[in-house]
């Protein structure tokens, strides 16, 4: 720690306290502009101002304010493992003083929103859900995510054993019969089976969602939001690169990002297609075509705290609202695309019930024709050794994964 790199996190913490953009974006911004930063130095800067981003409201509390400097200290002194003693050659002796008292400050009195580091409305909500398991869920979304490998034409185990030759340590995941989980965050850009598309980035949660489809060879599937294709990899591998698989998405750049991606996968077939909307007129044409129709819908992201902390400050009940009415109507044109025995599977990385039961049960209200299938036989029917009831519901300190949910719906 040097007065230096202390002044670097402040001023990159000032900058995602703004709270306009992801904080991912705003991070990448801020080392773009700074090239000479080398690695450790980014890794101090990154995981600092994340873990103010994860404990705002505590740090706030403590440090009474959001001056930068200050929660970014406390974090530091509290949360970032370093004793007093490391901050001697970093900080004048007025701040150190400051930092004992903090160091020492509890928070038994603070209210349990402020505790648990989420805003009222949110705290309010998922209290609403989890009840006292919400101080367990939390503190798990309040560590950052491990790092999941999704493996293709290649064994896990000569993936691991390749992965070690390179000197990356990995086990694989419990659930997903394609997961890799890695030690430590090893950059894999330059790995020979990342290039050629035996592993790609993949959270275990994300790989089970692609396996509630049981998409199989020669179907006719569509990946409705597909971004830039996580889902549709793993659905094109299910595949065995036979049938089609349509990658629709309204958002022309991560249709564009998905390019490169499936490139790697070798992967032939892969239609991308751009749409208007989700009334699309593509979508209409193709009514009734499709075995599977993953829905992997628009949401608050609010289950991947670990890896998105801004998520709890940036969304609020409006942008919710606003997010529920989008899944509704996603969800309805989407249904269109099913063929009779066809299976729809909606899915979000939100923990709030109005994103996901909610909208699956008002959807079930209004189409007769579709039957919820309980989460937990389809992965059983898949192998997954996984309790589930009706629904999937991954929670990071159950789990390890992110906190998806899912609903398979067959049509009559
Ligand atoms: C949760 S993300 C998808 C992530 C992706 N499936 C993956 O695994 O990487 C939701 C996606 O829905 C897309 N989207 C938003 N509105 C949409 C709409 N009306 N129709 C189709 N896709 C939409 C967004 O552009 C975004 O890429």
């Amino acid at each position: 720690m040097t007065p230096a790199l202390l002044d670097t996190a402040a001023a990159a913490l000032a900058d995602l306290l703004a709270f306009t953009q992801p904080a991912d974006a705003v991070l990448s911004a801020f080392f773009r502009k700074r090239p000479k930063l080398g690695g450790r130095e980014r890794a101090f800067v990154a995981e600092s101002v994340y873990g103010v981003i994860r404990r705002l409201r505590s740090l706030e509390r403590l440090t009474e304010g959001r001056q930068p400097r200050r929660l970014l200290l406390a974090w530091l002194a509290r949360h970032g493992g370093h004793t007093l003693r490391e901050f001697e050659a970093a900080v004048g002796q007025g701040e150190l003083e400051w930092l004992k008292t903090i160091k020492a400050a509890r928070l038994d009195d603070a209210p349990a929103a402020v505790r648990l580091d989420l805003p009222d409305w949110l705290h309010e909500r998922l209290a609403a859900t989890y009840g006292e398991h919400l101080e367990t869920l939390m503190a798990a979304m309040n560590r950052p995510a491990a790092l999941d490998l999704r493996v293709a034409r290649m064994s896990r185990e000569a993936v691991l054993e390749n992965l070690a030759a390179d000197g990356i340590e990995g086990t694989p995941t419990p659930y997903s019969p394609w997961g890799v989980r890695l030690k430590g965050k090893p950059s894999l850009s330059k790995e020979p089976m990342y290039q050629d598309g035996v592993i790609e980035v993949q959270d275990e949660g994300s790989q089970l969602l692609a396996l509630l489809t049981g998409a199989k060879r020669g179907e006719m599937v569509c990946d409705f939001c597909a971004g830039a294709g996580g889902k549709t990899l793993a659905l094109g591998a299910m595949m065995k690169s036979t049938g089609r698989l349509y990658a629709f998405d309204v958002a022309e750049k991560r249709l564009a990002n998905l390019k490169p991606r499936l490139a790697r996968s070798q992967l032939s077939n892969v239609h991308p297609q751009l749409l208007a909307d989700e009334n699309d007129t593509k979508v209409k044409r193709l009514a009734g075509k499709f075995d599977r129709v993953l829905v992997d819908a628009p949401c608050s992201g609010l289950g991947t705290l670990r890896r998105n902390p801004d998520l709890k400050w940036r969304q609020s009940p409006e942008s919710v609202a606003e997010l529920t009415a989008k899944q509704a109507a996603i969800l309805a044109s989407a249904a269109r695309l099913a063929k009779p025995g066809g299976r729809l599977v909606y899915a979000t990385c939100s923990l709030l019930p109005e994103e996901n039961e909610a909208v699956v049960e008002a959807f079930l209200a209004s189409h007769p024709e579709f039957d919820l299938k309980p989460a937990g036989s389809v992965l059983a029917e898949q192998g997954v050794a996984l309790a589930m009831a009706d629904y999937l519901r991954l929670d990071p300190s159950a789990h390890g994964t992110d906190g998806f949910f899912a609903a398979v719906l067959e049509k009559r």
